[in-house]
C-alpha cells in the first residue's frame, strides 16, 4: 500500500521505507477526533513543484510524502507528464501536489496556464545548487511572472536544493547570489511586487521537511489560531517549545511563536520515528488480528535526555501529534500538563467546528476571528487552561 493514491502514476517502491513502516500512511480519516467536516466540499489548495529537469522535484515529493529513502531517489525516472498527488489528511493538511516535468513549455498551446495557476496556493521552484543555476534563474523568472499574471495570490517558494554537497560558505554565497539575481530579474521585468521566499534544502537531512513545513503552513488559514493555542499551552504548562506535527510526513503544521531551532525540530522528528516504529513492531502482536494503526489515541511518549530536557509526545488526532520540549524540573507537574493538553486538543476541535459553522461569516481567507485570547469567540476555551507557573 502506498501512502497516497497517485492519480496518474505509481512509482515502483520496494526498497527501504525510511524510518516508517511502509504501510503507515494516510488512509481514510476516521479518527475519534476527526475535525474534518467541510473539507470535502472545498477545493484543496494546490502546490506546484516546478524547476529544470533533474533538479530534484520528484525526489522531494517522494521523500517528504511517500517515505522514500533519499538513496532510492537515485533510481527515479524522469517525469514526463504532470503527476498529481492527493495529500488527504486531516482538515489541517489537505492539498494536492502537482509534480511537473522539467521540460514543460509554457508557450505550448496545450499548457492551460489559467487552469494550472488559477487554483494554485503555492509554487515551489526547485533550483539545483550543485549545477550552474543561470538557466534555472531564467526559467524561474518566466514561471513566476507567468503564474503571477494569472493569480496574484500564489506564494512563491524557491528551494535552493541539493545543498548537502556544498560547504557552508559556498551555500551562503549561492543563496545570496540566487536571491539577488532572482529579485533583480523580477525588478527588471517590472514585477517588484512579487515576493520570493528562499529555502536551502536537501533530501539528505531535515531541511526539506522544515522548508515544506513552512510552505504548507502558509496554506493553513487557521495558522494564527493554532499558534496562539500553542503559545497559551506553553505559558500555562512551562513548556519551552511545542510543535504540532503531521505524523506521516513529519512536517510541522504549527509551532509557538518562539524561533524554531533546527536541532529541536530534528529531535522531535526522531521522536516521532521512534514512537511509530515501536508502536508498529509491538502494537500488532498485542492487538492480535485486529486492524491496527501505529498511531492512535493511546499514543504518547516521554523521552528524558541527559541534559535535563524532556520530550513529550501526545496524540491530537489520527494524523496530528503534539511534541513538546520542556525542562525536566517542570515536568513534575505532569497532571497539569496533561490537563492543559486536553484543553488544547478540545480547542483545536473547536477552531474547526467554528470555522465550519460560520464559514459564511469568516474573512476571505477563511480564518477564524481572533480576538485577544478568545480564539474561538464566545466559547472561552482558553480560560480552562490551568496555569502551572503560578
Ligand atoms: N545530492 C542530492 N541529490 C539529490 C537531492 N534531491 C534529489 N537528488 C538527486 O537528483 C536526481 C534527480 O532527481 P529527480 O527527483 O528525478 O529530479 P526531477 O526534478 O523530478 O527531474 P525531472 O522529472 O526530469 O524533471 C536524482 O538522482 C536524485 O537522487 C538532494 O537533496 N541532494
Amino acid at each position: 500500500m502506498s501512502s497516497y493514491p497517485d492519480d496518474e502514476e505509481v512509482v515502483p517502491f520496494d526498497g527501504h521505507a525510511g524510518s516508517f513502516p511502509k504501510e503507515f500512511g494516510y488512509g481514510a480519516f476516521d479518527g475519534d477526533h476527526d475535525v474534518t467536516l467541510s473539507s470535502n466540499n472545498e477545493q484543496k489548495p494546490r502546490i506546484l513543484l516546478m524547476g529544470l529537469r533533474r533538479s530534484g522535484k520528484s525526489s522531494i515529493q517522494k521523500v517528504v510524502f511517500h517515505k522514500m529513502s533519499p538513496n532510492e531517489t537515485l533510481f527515479l525516472e524522469s517525469t514526463n507528464k504532470i503527476v498529481k498527488d492527493d495529500i488527504n489528511n486531516s482538515s489541517f493538511v489537505q492539498f494536492q501536489i502537482w509534480d511537473f516535468p522539467g521540460q514543460i513549455d509554457f508557450f505550448d498551446s496545450t499548457f492551460d496556464s489559467d487552469m494550472i495557476f488559477g487554483g494554485c496556493g503555492a509554487l515551489v521552484f526547485v533550483i539545483d545548487a550543485q549545477d550552474d543555476y543561470m538557466d534555472a534563474l531564467n526559467k524561474l523568472n518566466i514561471t513566476v511572472t507567468k503564474a503571477y499574471k494569472v493569480n496574484q495570490n500564489i506564494k512563491f517558494e524557491v528551494f535552493i536544493h541539493k545543498v548537502d554537497g556544498l560547504g557552508d560558505d559556498f551555500k551562503m554565497e549561492s543563496q545570496r547570489d540566487i536571491h539577488q539575481r532572482a529579485n533583480d530579474d523580477l525588478s527588471d521585468a517590472g514585477y517588484d511586487k512579487i515576493h520570493l521566499s528562499f529555502h536551502l534544502t536537501s533530501i539528505y537531512d531535515h531541511s526539506i521537511f522544515e522548508a515544506f513545513s513552512k510552505v504548507v503552513q502558509k496554506l493553513i488559514p487557521q495558522l494564527p489560531a493554532l499558534e496562539n493555542l500553542l503559545n497559551i499551552l506553553n505559558t500555562n504548562s512551562a513548556i519551552e517549545k511545542s510543535f504540532l506535527f503531521d505524523v506521516v510526513s513529519k512536517i510541522y503544521i504549527a509551532t509557538d511563536s518562539t524561533p524554531v531551532d533546527m536541532q529541536s525540530y530534528e529531535l522531535c522528528c526522531d521522536m516521532i520515528d521512534v514512537v511509530i516504529d515501536v508502536s508498529w513492531i509491538y502494537g500488532y502482536s498485542v492487538r492480535d488480528e485486529q486492524e491496527t494503526t501505529a498511531f492512535d489515541e493511546q499514543s504518547s511518549s516521554l523521552i528524558k535526555l541527559n541534559n535535563g530536557t524532556v520530550l513529550y509526545l501526545r496524540e491530537v488526532n489520527k494524523f496530528l501529534a503534539l511534541v513538546c520540549i520542556l525542562r525536566e524540573d517542570n515536568f513534575d507537574h505532569k497532571g497539569v500538563i496533561d490537563y492543559n493538553f486536553l484543553c488544547f486538543r478540545e480547542a483545536i476541535q473547536q477552531v474547526f467546528e467554528l470555522r465550519n459553522k460560520h464559514q459564511s461569516m469568516t474573512n476571505s481567507s477563511g480564518s477564524p476571528i481572533i480576538n485577544g485570547k478568545n480564539i474561538v469567540g464566545d466559547t472561552h476555551m482558553n480560560s480552562s487552561f490551568i496555569d502551572e507557573t503560578n
